[in-house]
């Protein structure tokens, strides 16, 4: 009876993935208590249902079983994953199909596995995300099975009208900002995907103006975003375009959890299933930092007649702590039939052949559309290089991106690990910048300069990561100046990070910051919030680091003129696709990538797995 709980404790495949890095404390700690609880005595499973933990910590949603090998772990190189005593995949799946804590407990309703079979091999699902995709799923295909009505001449007169070329007439098709606004007006549910600068936020306003006119009352519409700093993009953004497109007056955008009603210290929004969304439109903007069970908690709070539309770029990575949703809706299996609307009012786009700007629509972006999704492809902000080496990564053409990095063209470049002299005096002009503006109490100038430039690791420790390369960029800086920077004070110019919200104070989690001088010779940290800076006493902010470097996932959300990007060894598991496409796109004029080219070509072959039941066709196990 004692053997199988001895041989867990001492040599069990827990105890070994824990020491190698694969899976937390916390991973095993819910794998023990679900084999104790269950009554299961299967090694096998007790190792699935931690990795089950783990992979909704990394971007999945579940466990993919069968591929349960490619993690990306922080401390470990390929080869020292691939050399672990993985199980064997079938022995693994034989043991889940009879698992109590799979099939469910004879004794109580206890079943906190879920498995289902799927043509590409079995998904186990700890229980709760298992509900909240299948909650996803049921409200998703509820929503596509019909569509608002709508005056369509009107939506083709203002599609006319707001999709102009620079010289008058329509814009040349195709046209995907175009398609994307006729899908978001004729369809209840949209996700517009889209890299930095497609128009992601252009387009979306003018959907607003063009959902506004098929309503006799100005329409009630909540914008919301993940986080407070990108709910605070987006209201500028709607600000800035709302009075030449006579928008709805005192739209307020605000963080999604805001927008559902959260309550300190309470367990359930206010917007729920039986308390829906007051709104006719509810737009979210950087849906790739929404998790499932946000937009679990989302989809089931709205109206089935109100329009959700949902904007990110699903090629970013990730959130890091809970199974992340856009990719998946972007690459969902689509039901939905000819749309018979969008023919009549972007015919024209959907049969155009490519023009120099844009390429025609291929056979699998047609049929995404009628899952209304779609993806505007042509970079409106920064010009060439940058946007193409970020596209050649994303569809992960090394070749290209190497012949990209190598062609002296000034907005793109690849550095030796040892050839720092360029990064050494970006970091020293950037922070020479914003000290003298943080001297002079200018607290907006010092908040622009510190998006001049900005240094990125893919690791957190070691000789690539963000400590030692923090640490080295603060002392450039302190030579340059001539003075020593003390840690542990405050001084004007200190480049801040907030790491957790603190709705007091109105500052969130990746809120970016610097200490400023006041006249009475006072220092105050201060925050950019729209075209004006919030000013804090440095004392009241209990979670912040300086920060002379982030890492890429920190990154996501802000841009910056000039990126460079420190690359570990080819070897390092965490360097992925995502994770370069990420660091590129956060450059507006200048990414510069430090490393070598083979760590190069290793990133951009190596792709995150991301595990979700959405993106297929799945047969829960057992058969109900
Ligand atoms: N069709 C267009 N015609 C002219 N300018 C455009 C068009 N689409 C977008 N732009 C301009 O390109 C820039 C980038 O657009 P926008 O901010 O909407 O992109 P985005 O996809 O929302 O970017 P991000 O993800 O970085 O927020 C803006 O200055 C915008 O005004």
């Amino acid at each position: 009876m004692t053997e199988p709980l001895i041989a867990q404790r001492g040599t069990g495949l827990l105890r070994v993935f824990n020491d190698a890095g694969v899976l937390s404390a916390a991973d095993v700690h819910v794998a023990e208590r679900l084999r104790k609880l269950g009554g299961e005595t299967a090694e096998h499973v007790t190792f699935a249902a931690a990795l089950a933990v783990r992979a909704v910590r990394s971007g999945s949603v579940c466990l993919d079983v069968r591929r349960m090998r490619e993690v990306t772990v922080e401390e470990a190189t390929e080869e020292e994953l691939a050399a672990l005593p993985w199980p064997d995949a079938d022995e693994v799946v034989a043991a889940l199909r009879v698992s109590p804590l799979v099939l469910g407990g004879g004794t109580g309703p206890l079943r906190p596995l879920r498995m289902v079979d799927t043509d590409e091999g079995e998904l186990l699902y700890l229980d709760r995300y298992f509900v909240q995709e299948q909650t996803i799923r049921r409200v998703l295909d509820t929503r596509a099975q019909d569509a608002p009505s709508l005056d369509v001449d009107l939506l083709a007169r203002g599609l006319d009208e707001y999709f102009r070329a620079p010289g008058g007439g329509p814009s040349q098709a195709p046209d995907r900002q175009r398609i994307a606004a006729a899908l978001a007006v004729s369809r209840w549910t949209t996700v517009v995907a889209g890299g930095p600068g497609t128009g992601k936020t252009h387009t979306v306003a003018r959907v607003l103006a063009l959902v506004s006119a098929q309503f006799d009352r100005p329409p009630r519409i909540g914008l919301a975003a993940p986080t407070g700093k990108a709910a605070a993009r987006l209201q500028e953004a709607v600000d800035d375009q709302a009075p030449a497109l006579g928008l709805p007056d005192g739209m307020k955008a605000m963080t999604l959890h805001r927008l559902l009603g959260w309550q300190r210290g309470g367990t359930r929004f206010r917007y729920n299933p039986a308390n829906r969304l007051p709104f006719d439109v509810v737009v979210v903007d950087e849906t790739s930092m929404v998790s499932l069970t946000m937009m679990c908690r989302l989809l089931e709070a709205m109206r089935p007649d109100a329009r959700l539309i949902l904007v990110g770029d699903p090629d970013q990575l990730t959130s890091v702590d809970a199974g992340a949703v856009l990719a998946d809706l972007v690459a969902r299996p689509v039901r939905g039939g000819d749309d018979a609307v969008l023919r009549r009012v972007v015919g024209a786009d959907l049969e155009a052949t490519s023009d120099p700007d844009e390429a025609a629509l291929g056979r699998s972006e047609l049929q995404r559309l009628r899952g209304g999704v779609v993806r505007l492809s042509r970079g409106r902000r920064f010009g060439g290089a940058i946007a193409r080496l970020a596209v050649a990564v994303r569809d992960g053409r090394d070749d290209d991106v190497m012949a990209l990095l190598r062609a002296d063209d000034p907005t793109v470049s690849l550095c030796a690990p040892e050839d720092l002299a360029e990064l050494h005096s970006d970091v020293v002009d950037a922070s020479v910048a914003v000290t003298a503006a943080a001297d002079a109490g200018d607290a907006l100038a010092a908040l622009s300069g510190l998006e001049a430039h900005r240094l990125l690791c893919a690791h957190r420790e070691g000789p690539f990561g963000v400590q030692r390369w923090a640490l080295q960029a603060q002392e450039w800086v302190a030579q340059a100046q001539g003075r020593r920077l003390d840690p542990d004070s405050w001084y004007p110019g200190q480049p801040l990070l907030v790491t957790a919200n603190d709705h007091e104070l109105r500052v969130y989690n990746g809120d970016a910051g610097v200490i400023v001088a006041r006249p009475d010779g006072s220092l105050a940290a201060a925050f950019p919030r729209g075209d004006d800076a919030l000013l804090l006493h440095p004392s009241q902010l209990s979670e912040v680091q300086t920060v002379y470097a982030m890492t890429i996932h920190r990154s996501q959300g802000s841009q910056y003129d000039t990126v460079s990007v420190v690359l570990p060894e080819e070897g390092a598991s965490l360097l992925t696709r995502e994770l370069l496409y990420t660091a590129i796109t956060r450059a507006r004029r200048h990414v510069r990538i430090i490393g070598t080219e083979e760590s190069v070509r290793a990133g951009v072959r190596r792709q995150v797995l991301r595990a979700s039941g959405l993106r297929r066709e799945v047969r829960p196990f057992p058969a109900s």
